[in-house]
C-alpha cells in the first residue's frame, strides 16, 4: 500500500485517492482511466487498492490534525451502516454523530495523538449503526510525513465484530476455566510479580482470600520462601517460553509447606508483561510417594530397613570407613528353629516373637548403626567407624555379637507364654572381609551357615577357609539334583540283631551315593545338603519305594519272616510333612504287596517338634494300616518325655553317641539307664545303635537291652550282601 500511495510525499487532497465524505472519484473513472482498469489491473493502480479494501470490509482516513479535516475512502459508509450517499463525518467535531457507543474512550485515543504522546494507534470501538445493532472496529493509525510538514495521520479502519465476538466468547470461556478451575491460577506481574487475578482454587490451596491477595506480591503474602527461586523460574521462562509440571514448595497463610506442581506461561495483559502460573496441590501425592519409597526400602512388619536399603547403606558405609581408615562389621543373624514358633503357635505369634527382637537389637546398638531385616527370622547388624587393629576390632565385634546373642536368648512371655528363641550369628569384618555389599552379605551368610552347622546358639566369625565349604557344598548341591535320575543313589542295609540268641530281626536301611567321580560320600554330609535343599523329598521317596522293592526280594526269597522281620526306613521332616505323606507310603507297599507291619518308618524330634498335632495325625493314619513308628536318635535333641508319651512309637533308638562312651563317661552310662527303664515302662522296645564293643552289648544286656546294631555285628551292606547274612548263620 505505501508503495502503490504518494501520500507520503503528498498532500491526500493532492491526490485524489483521499476526498471528503461522497467523493465518487473512483467510482466513476475518466475516461483515460477506464482502459487501464480494464486492461490489468495492477499494484498501482487506485481501484485495485479500493477494490481490495472494499473485499476486506475496510476502509481509510486521513485526519488533518491542523485543521481537525477527516477524508474517508469510499466503501466506508459500510462500516457506519449508513446508505453509499449518506454524509459522513468530515471534521473530528462532528465525529459524534456516528454513534460510538464509548465515545469519551474514542476521544481520550483521539486526544493522546493530538497531544502528541502516541505516534501510532490502536483501537477497538463499538458502534451503534442507525438500525440500532453494535459493531466492533478496529481503527489503526499512524503519523505519515508530509512534504509541506503538516501534521497527518493516515490509517485503516475494518469491521472486527466477528472476531470480537469470538474472542469475547473465548475471555468467557477463559474466565469461566480461570474461576471454576480446581486448580490455584493467578495472573501476575512479570516484573513486580504483584497478583492481578487469583481464582478461587488459588484461595483454597494458600488461604488468602482474593482481595488479600490481588495487588501484593508472593514474597509479601509469604507464599513463595525465597524470591530468588521465582527469579529463577522466570529466567527459565524467558529461555523457554514455557515452564510445565515443576515441583516447588510454597506456604500456605497458616504457615503449612505447600508441595506444588506448577506451569507457567507469560501472557500480555493490557500491554504489561505477566504470567499466567497454574499450580496444583501436589502435597498428598508427595506423601503417597515417600510411603512407597518407605515401603520399597522398609519391612512392614518391623519397620526395619529391607534388603535394598541395607545394600545402599552398606555401599555408603564401605567407602565412608575406607575414607577414614576405621573398621565396621556384619553380624548375620538367624533364630533357631523359628519355623517351629510359627508352625505351632501361629503367625500372629511369630510376628511378635520379630518385633520383640526387632526392639532388643535396635536398643542394643548406636544410632549410626544399622539393624536391618532381609525376611523371615534373618537379621543383620551393621557396625560402623571401628577404631583399632583387626585384632581389637574383632576381639570387640565378637563381644558385641555374643552379648546380642544372649539378649535375643533372653525369654519372652506372649499370649501367657514364656517362649525362648537362641540366635546363630554369622559375622564379617570390614573391610578385611571384603568391601562388596553382595560379598560381605555372601560371607556373613556363610559363617552364619557354620554357627548353625555347630549346633546353633552360637556366633561364628567368617574365615576363607569357611568359602571353599560353601563352595563345595553348592557343587555337591548341583551333583545331587542330577544323581537321582543318573541312578547313583542305592540303600544298604545294616541289621538289627536281637542279642539273646544272635538272630536278626530286623535291619535299617540307609541310602548310599556314587559319586561318578569323586565315590562314595559320605551319608552325614550330603544327606544334610539333600534336606536344606529339599531335593530329600524326592530322593526319599525313591528310598522308602526301593526299601520296599528289596522286602519284596527277601519275602520272595523267604529269607525274613513277615510276622516278625521290621525294616527301619528313616523319613526326614519334609518328607513326612507332604501332603500325601501317607497315600505314598501306601502305594509304595500296595506295588510290592507286603504287609503293612513289615514297615517301620524312623522319625526324628525334629518332626515332632515342628508340628504335634499334625505329627499325631499322620502317624495315627499310617498306624492304622499297620505301620509302626521308631524315634530315632532318641536322647540328642529336645528329648520330651511328654512327646514321648503323646506319639503312637513303639521303638526307641538310643542314639550311638551314648553308646560310645557307655562304659567309661558316667553321664552316658546314666542316660541309657534312664532311657531303657522309662522305656520298660512304657512298654516300648529299646533298640541300640552303633554298638562296636562286646563290653557295650554287654552293659547294655545287663540294663535288659537286647536288641542292638553296629560294627560289632555288621556295618550296613549292599543288598546282596545282606541277602548272604540271611541266608547264612541265620539259616
Ligand atoms: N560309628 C558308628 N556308626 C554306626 C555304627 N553302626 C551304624 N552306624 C551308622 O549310624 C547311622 C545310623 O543311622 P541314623 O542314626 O538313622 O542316621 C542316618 C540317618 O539319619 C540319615 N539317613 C541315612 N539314610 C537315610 C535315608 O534314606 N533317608 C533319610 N531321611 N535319612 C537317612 O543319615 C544318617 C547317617 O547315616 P550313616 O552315615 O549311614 O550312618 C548310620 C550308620 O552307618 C557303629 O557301630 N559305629
Amino acid at each position: 500500500m505505501v508503495r502503490s500511495q504518494p501520500l507520503a510525499t503528498s498532500r491526500p487532497e493532492s491526490d485524489t485517492w483521499f476526498r471528503a465524505q461522497g467523493s465518487q472519484y473512483m467510482a466513476n473513472p475518466t475516461d483515460e482511466e477506464q482502459p487501464l482498469r480494464t486492461q490489468a489491473l495492477c499494484w498501482n493502480d487506485a481501484s485495485y487498492l479500493l477494490a481490495a479494501l472494499n473485499a476486506a470490509q475496510s476502509g481509510t482516513w486521513s485526519w488533518d490534525l491542523d485543521s481537525g479535516e477527516i477524508s474517508w475512502s469510499e466503501g466506508v459508509h459500510a462500516l457506519f451502516g449508513l446508505d453509499a450517499g449518506q454524509p459522513l463525518p468530515d471534521n473530528l467535531d462532528n465525529l459524534g454523530s456516528l454513534s460510538f457507543e464509548d465515545w469519551p474512550k474514542a476521544q481520550r485515543a483521539f486526544q493522546e495523538v493530538r497531544n502528541g504522546t502516541a505516534r501510532q494507534k490502536f483501537v477497538h470501538h463499538r458502534i451503534r449503526w442507525p438500525d440500532g445493532s453494535l459493531h466492533w472496529l478496529e481503527v489503526r493509525g499512524s503519523f505519515i510525513d508530509t512534504q509541506d510538514a503538516r501534521p497527518l495521520m493516515l490509517g485503516v479502519i475494518r469491521e472486527v465484530t466477528f472476531q470480537r465476538e469470538r474472542l469475547s466468547v473465548s475471555e468467557d470461556k477463559f474466565a469461566k476455566a480461570f474461576h471454576s478451575s480446581p486448580d490455584a491460577i493467578t495472573i501476575s506481574e512479570l516484573v513486580s510479580g504483584r497478583y492481578l487475578e487469583v481464582n478461587e482454587g488459588f484461595s483454597r490451596l494458600t488461604g488468602y482470600s482474593c482481595t488479600e491477595a490481588i495487588g501484593h506480591s508472593p514474597y509479601e503474602l509469604g507464599i513463595w520462601g525465597d524470591g530468588s527461586k521465582r527469579q529463577a523460574l522466570i529466567d527459565e521462562l524467558h529461555d523457554k517460553g514455557r515452564i510445565t509440571h515443576r515441583e516447588i514448595v510454597g506456604r500456605s497463610k497458616s504457615g503449612d509447606v505447600l508441595h506444588l506442581e506448577v506451569s507457567i506461561e507469560p501472557i500480555t495483559l493490557n500491554e504489561t508483561p505477566c504470567i499466567l502460573l497454574t499450580a496444583r496441590d501436589i502435597s498428598q501425592l508427595k506423601l503417597a510417594q515417600a510411603q512407597v519409597r518407605h515401603l520399597a526400602y522398609h519391612d512392614p512388619l518391623t519397620n526395619l530397613p529391607n534388603r535394598a536399603l541395607l545394600m545402599d547403606r552398606l555401599s555408603q558405609q564401605t567407602l565412608l570407613l575406607n575414607r577414614h581408615g576405621l573398621r565396621g562389621a556384619l553380624l548375620f543373624l538367624d533364630l533357631d528353629h523359628f519355623k517351629h514358633i510359627n508352625d505351632s503357635l501361629g503367625h500372629p505369634v511369630g510376628d511378635s516373637v520379630l518385633r520383640i527382637i526387632t526392639a532388643r537389637l535396635e536398643t542394643s546398638v548406636r544410632s549410626e548403626d544399622t539393624v536391618a531385616r532381609l525376611g523371615g527370622d534373618e537379621f543383620v547388624v551393621v557396625l560402623t567407624g571401628l577404631k583399632g587393629t583387626l585384632q581389637e576390632v574383632t576381639h570387640s565385634v565378637r563381644n558385641t555379637a555374643d552379648a546380642l546373642r544372649q539378649l535375643l536368648a533372653e525369654p519372652m512371655f506372649l499370649d501367657g507364654q514364656r517362649l525362648q528363641v537362641t540366635p546363630s550369628i554369622g559375622m564379617v569384618i570390614l573391610p578385611e572381609h571384603g568391601t562388596q555389599p553382595a560379598d560381605l552379605l555372601k560371607r556373613a551368610d556363610i559363617a552364619l551357615y557354620r554357627a548353625k552347622d555347630c549346633g546353633r546358639n552360637t556366633v561364628q566369625l567368617f574365615d576363607f577357609s569357611m568359602q571353599a565349604a560353601a563352595t563345595e557344598r553348592m557343587r555337591i548341591e548341583s551333583d545331587l539334583r542330577t544323581a537321582l535320575a543318573r541312578n547313583e543313589f542305592s540303600l544298604h542295609f545294616q541289621p538289627q540283631v536281637d542279642a539273646r540268641e544272635n538272630r536278626i530281626v530286623g535291619a535299617e536301611a540307609l541310602l548310599r551315593w556314587q559319586h561318578p567321580h569323586l565315590g562314595a560320600q559320605a551319608p552325614a554330609e550330603f544327606i544334610s545338603i539333600l534336606e536344606d535343599s529339599g531335593l530329600i523329598v524326592d530322593v526319599g521317596t525313591w528310598a522308602l519305594e526301593e526299601a520296599c522293592r528289596s522286602l519284596s526280594l527277601l519275602l520272595d526269597e523267604d529269607l525274613i519272616d513277615p510276622n516278625s522281620f521290621r525294616l527301619c526306613v528313616n523319613i526326614s521332616p519334609r518328607q513326612f510333612r507332604q501332603n500325601d505323606f501317607v497315600e505314598r507310603v501306601q502305594s509304595s507297599l500296595s506295588t510290592h504287596r507286603l504287609p503293612a507291619s513289615i514297615l517301620k518308618l524312623e522319625i526324628t524330634e525334629g518332626i515332632v517338634i515342628q508340628n504335634l498335632e499334625d505329627t499325631i495325625g499322620t502317624m495315627r493314619q499310617l498306624m492304622a494300616l499297620g505301620v509302626s513308628f521308631a524315634m530315632d536318635d532318641f536322647g540328642t535333641g529336645y528329648s520330651s518325655l511328654t512327646h514321648l508319651k503323646r506319639l503312637p512309637v513303639d521303638t526307641l533308638k538310643i542314639d550311638k553317641s551314648f553308646i560310645h562312651d557307655a562304659i567309661n563317661d558316667p553321664n552316658d552310662t546314666e542316660i541309657i539307664r534312664a532311657i531303657v527303664a522309662m522305656a520298660h515302662s512304657l512298654k516300648i522296645t529299646v533298640v541300640a545303635e552303633g554298638v562296636e564293643q562286646k563290653s557295650q552289648l554287654e552293659f547294655l544286656q545287663s540294663l535288659g537291652c537286647h536288641l542292638y546294631q553296629g560294627y560289632l555285628h555288621s556295618r550296613p551292606v549292599p543288598l546282596a550282601q545282606f541277602q548272604a547274612m540271611l541266608k547264612g548263620p541265620n539259616d
